[in-house]
């Protein structure tokens, strides 16, 4: 049905000033083909003012953000806006939207017909599904148009159907805040004026006063205060409510400056690398750290849970009642339905004996309530678990479950995903590092990393994320979960990819699984470096599982000597080069295998010859950094030093056996022709 701007006008109207008047924001959908849904948001957008961000890669009006440039725009406020999901739907990108919108707004959004839309593919799919091409994702679909069609304030307006009715006003009038501290605003001011050292964290989700309440600590505290935060221009509302007494300093120019103050001011921390923030908040006596506790900034809970928990003695304080908007908020309550927000199953504790039952993706449309407790399960106690995992959990093709589940409730939860199975050939070029395709991580880094070439042909089952309910924890569960995740004989091993703290280990341990390999760099989220371990299924998987594990134990001291952490295996270093790594050093000297790989194997070639090899004994035997090394060589960058060192390795092995090294150089260059 087509409708003229008169009646759009006479339609929205009445809606926009009953929002307005209420507090509320609400999501309209405009649902069908592509010309009839644009023509339609551009109608509604000439009939009402307001600020109407298009958010959408092909926007036809200013103005307008894509999708993943949206997080630049946090911290700003609009009034009305379109999100086109026509193409692909950037679920975190849409919930970052609705937060953004100020009392009184329609968040329009754009799709496919209803009926085609579950089969159709979704370009945001390229950014989780691992697949080379875009994938449809029925069960997100119709997950999210279940969820919509039974919200009673959710508006669906389908071409060739009648514009939607909406209720009249049944919420009281709403009055904004006045600019005074809120109560519960008031309340954790009063505690933080009192707070002689220490940290704090206020949790809230969005819209809930976070920075105006750290904004209106700076005009009340005597002493000197400094605000950090990932973006400056995130930080407006601070600033309004700090009035003059707002400093910034982005986070790394904060540390690597002396400043010293009596306060610093953290807005949304989570975001902020988990060990730089560290070091920031040991710097000074008083921390307010703030932020968002709702998946779609990938942080929530989980920053509770793993950042904040190693200060003893922290204050933590929420904030619940909404200020840029009235309690019940209909816009924020089908997003939160939508994208399973409420991840507060941990708050129902789970009795008596758990059943292991094993899932599969179907369970979306089986079993909602029970997936949707997976995906709560695992936002609640892990640290990034976002709307990507959600997207990914639905819909990316090889993904498994299992549930430990005591009477209605979760007790513990395992997501697998299926990985390996590559040709022997693509297998062979991601070993010598000519190609990285997507997904795989384990799989293909036990070839990348490994001593195999043939490593990523293995069918592996990787553990994508295991939890169990804090009140449950320790009695077995998580044990019984990844026990029940080896039945799958096809397989040749189970395998995780873990930030290594002792605690783990000695759980995955437990679990029987072998560790492989210890990660070059400390991940920049957790400060963890990345442990990987398998668990052997097959006899394939058993050698392969061995044959890493005793290279790991064989490379140990070089590797804790370049990460300075201790590895918890048994030490077998050997001085001598044997055949594992004359074909390691090959792939270094003659491919694109990593220096960092290959230190071991390099530091035994350098012990073997005595030629003088500058670029490789001062990077491993004098440990200098490579902007050293450039300097001192002459040479000019990063890659000409890797060059240097690739050419010296060649000089090295030609010297010590000139057929054998001709030989695996040209295994290894044929690698590269890889169809
Ligand atoms: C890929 C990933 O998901 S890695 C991240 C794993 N998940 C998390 O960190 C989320 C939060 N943690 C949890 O949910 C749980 O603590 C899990 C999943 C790590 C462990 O689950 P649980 O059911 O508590 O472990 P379970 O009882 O089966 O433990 C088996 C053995 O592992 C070891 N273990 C388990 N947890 C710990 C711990 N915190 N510290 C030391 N050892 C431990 C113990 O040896 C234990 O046996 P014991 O209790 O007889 O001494
Ligand atoms: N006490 C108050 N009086 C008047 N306005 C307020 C008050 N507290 C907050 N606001 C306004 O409410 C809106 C939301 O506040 P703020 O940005 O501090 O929330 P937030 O929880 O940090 O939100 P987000 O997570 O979206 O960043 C802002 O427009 C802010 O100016």
């Amino acid at each position: 049905m087509s409708r003229g701007r008169e009646e759009a006008v006479s339609w929205f109207e009445p809606l926009a000033a009953q929002l307005q008047q209420e507090g509320h924001r609400r999501l309209l959908v405009l649902s069908g083909s592509d010309t009839w849904s644009q023509t339609h948001a551009l109608t509604l957008r000439d009939a009402l003012s307001g600020d109407w961000l298009w958010v959408g890669n092909d926007a036809p009006v200013e103005p307008h953000c894509a999708p993943q440039a949206l997080k630049n725009l946090l911290g700003r406020e609009y009034r009305h806006a379109i999100f086109d999901a026509r193409c692909g739907f950037d679920v975190a990108a849409f919930a970052a939207l609705s937060g953004t919108l100020r009392a009184g707004s329609l968040l329009v959004l754009l799709t496919p017909p209803f009926a085609v839309w579950p089969g159709q593919t979704d370009s945001d799919s390229l950014r989780w599904s691992d697949s080379d091409t875009p994938i449809a994702t029925p069960h997100f679909v119709h997950h999210f148009c279940r969820v919509v069609s039974a919200d009673p304030d959710a508006l669906i307006w389908q071409e060739h159907q009648p514009l939607p009715d909406f209720p009249l006003p049944s919420a009281p009038d709403w009055q904004p805040a006045s600019g005074e501290p809120q109560r519960e605003q008031a309340d954790i001011l009063a505690a933080l004026t009192e707070m002689e050292t220490g940290v704090a964290v206020v949790t809230a989700p969005r819209g809930r006063g976070k920075s105006a309440l750290a904004g209106m600590l700076l005009r009340r505290i005597s002493g000197r205060a400094i605000v950090t935060a990932p973006a400056k221009g995130a930080t407006d509302v601070i600033a309004r409510f700090a009035e003059n007494h707002y400093h910034f300093m982005a986070p790394d120019a904060l540390l690597a400056s002396d400043q010293q103050a009596d306060w610093l001011v953290v807005d949304e921390a989570a975001a902020i690398p988990g060990p730089l923030l560290e070091q920031l908040v040991s710097r000074f006596p008083r921390v307010l750290l703030t932020t968002t506790v709702q998946g779609y900034e990938g942080t929530g809970r989980g920053f509770l849970l793993k950042f904040c928990a190693r200060f003893s003695g922290l204050h933590s304080f929420t904030l619940s009642a909404p200020i840029r908007w009235a309690a019940g908020c209909p816009l924020e309550r089908v997003i939160a339905d939508a994208l399973l927000f409420d991840d507060d199953v941990v708050g129902a504790i789970p009795g008596g004996a758990p059943e292991i039952i094993s899932l599969e993706q179907n369970a979306w449309e089986s079993q909602p309530q029970l997936a949707a407790d997976i995906y709560r399960l695992l936002c609640s106690a892990h640290y990034r678990t976002s709307p990507l995992d959600l997207r990914r959990m639905m819909d990316a093709p090889g993904q498994h479950f299992a549930v430990a589940r005591a009477g209605k409730a979760l007790a513990g939860a395992l997501w697998l995903v299926d990985e390996g199975g590559l040709t022997p050939a693509l297998s062979q070029a991601v070993w010598a590092g000519y190609r990285r395709p997507r997904g795989n991580l384990v799989a293909q880094s036990l070839a990348a990393h490994g001593g195999s070439p043939l490593a990523a042909t293995l069918l592996g089952r990787r553990v994508t994320r295991v939890a169990v309910h804090p009140a449950r924890q320790r009695e077995g569960v998580g044990q019984a979960l990844t026990g029940s995740a080896g039945a799958h004989r096809q397989q040749d091993y189970l395998s995780v990819s873990f930030g290594y703290t002792e605690e783990l280990w000695r759980f995955w341990q437990r679990c029987g699984f072998v560790l492989v390999r210890m990660g070059s760099h400390r991940e920049a989220s957790s400060g963890c470096y990345t442990a990987m371990a398998l668990r052997p299924i097959s006899e394939a998987g058993q050698a392969l599982c061995a044959q890493e594990h005793q290279r790991l134990c064989r490379d140990a001291r070089i590797i804790e000597r370049w990460n300075g952490e201790k590895i918890p295996v048994d030490d077998r270093w050997e001085a001598t080069l044997n055949d594992d790594d004359w074909l390691e050093l090959s792939g270094f000297a003659f491919a694109h295998r990593p220096l960092s790989t290959s230190a071991a194997a390099l530091t035994r070639l350098l012990l073997a010859v005595s030629l003088p090899l500058e670029a490789l004994r001062g990077r491993l035997e004098e440990g200098k950094e490579d902007a050293q090394l450039c300097t001192d060589l002459a040479l000019h960058g990063r890659k000409s030093l890797l060059i240097r060192q690739r050419q010296e390795a060649a000089q090295a092995l030609e010297l010590l056996d000139r057929c054998r090294c001709e030989r695996l150089k040209s295994d290894v260059l044929q690698w590269q022709f890889f169809q």
